[in-house]
């Protein structure tokens, strides 16, 4: 075991190592999936990093998505957490059921499946849980659009596709601003996001990565249903202006007071979607789901 400076310790037997990683999936007879995003991480200083931003504390409820070898549960568990893990693949499944899980029996409850379906992996309380994942890329934004329809993560801390990262944390009048940037400026403090390096992972991906940590509002604000639905679908037309946008919506009638509410705040409807911050979603009616 080794200790970091911030306490959290990490299990010095982990498939860190590329040889050590290719071994193992020799051994499984498994070859990396590139359409389920598997990029092992192999670099022990970016697991250790990910704990310590998640202030991780013993007894910590934490969800995991697509634990693949193991290495992020092994360091998790290892630190005292419980962990809640869904792993698509079923060989991986399967050799995590038959070496970690019998090892953790009461501390990690690994289920087989697709994310999209089990957001929270089995976790089934309210509150008082954090998410740390080394995102499969092509399911984090659908993903993370689930998780933010709440029961909402304390923290998350999650090694995602630079491209997404971007769109996580983008502000009005960026290129990459949309609909999930909104929804988790919402109710997450987005921290500055840690870039890290393709050598940090096995096979060598061909896209950038950033660790992205977002730590919950004390009054983090819930869109419904109707709402983010409204809201994704401006977006898709974030060119235009809001006003005609309201005024040819199918809910023109129930939207239209909300393009006074903008007005108030000096968002003018020849605004576009691109350029509205927060505090104007904010001011959209609550929508009845039809
Ligand atoms: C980037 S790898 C991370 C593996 C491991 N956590 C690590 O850090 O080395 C993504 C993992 O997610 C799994 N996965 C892909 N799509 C998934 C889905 N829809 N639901 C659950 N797991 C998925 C992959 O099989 C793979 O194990």
């Amino acid at each position: 075991m080794l200790a970091s400076s911030e306490g959290v310790t990490l299990n010095a037997d982990m498939p860190l190592s590329p040889s050590d990683t290719r071994a193992l999936l020799e051994r499984l007879g498994h070859r990396p999936n590139k359409r389920l995003g598997q990029n092992f991480l192999i670099d022990g200083n970016i697991v250790r990093k990910s704990l310590e931003l998640a202030y991780l504390q013993p007894d910590d409820c934490v969800v995991e998505i697509g634990p693949g070898l193991g290495t992020l549960s092994s360091a998790l568990l290892e630190a005292g957490a419980q962990v809640w893990a869904i792993e698509f693949d079923p060989r991986l499944h399967d050799n995590l059921a038959n070496t970690l899980a019998p090892e953790w029996p009461d501390k990690f409850h690994l289920i087989h499946g697709d994310a999209i379906d089990h957001p929270r992996a089995g976790f089934a309380l309210q509150n008082n849980y954090k998410i740390i994942a080394n995102l499969p890329y092509a399911i984090s934004t659908p993903w993370m659009e689930k998780i933010l329809a709440g029961p909402l993560p304390d923290r998350l801390v999650l090694m995602l596709q630079k491209e997404a990262a971007d769109r996580f944390t983008a502000t009005p009048g960026h290129k990459n601003y949309g609909a999930i940037s909104v929804f988790i400026e919402a109710s997450y403090q987005r921290r500055p996001g840690h870039r890290v390096a393709r050598q940090c992972f096995y096979p060598t991906p061909d896209v950038d990565s950033t660790l992205l940590h977002l730590e919950r509002l004390p009054d983090a604000f819930h869109f419904n249903t109707a709402q983010r639905e409204t809201i994704r679908a401006i977006f898709t037309q974030r060119r235009k202006q809001i006003g005609s946008l309201v005024n040819k919506h199918q809910r023109a009638s129930e939207l239209r007071p909300w393009l006074k509410e903008l007005a108030a705040l000096g968002i003018p409807e020849t605004t576009r979607p691109e350029a509205i911050p927060l505090n104007g979603w904010r001011k959209m009616p609550v929508l009845v789901s039809s």
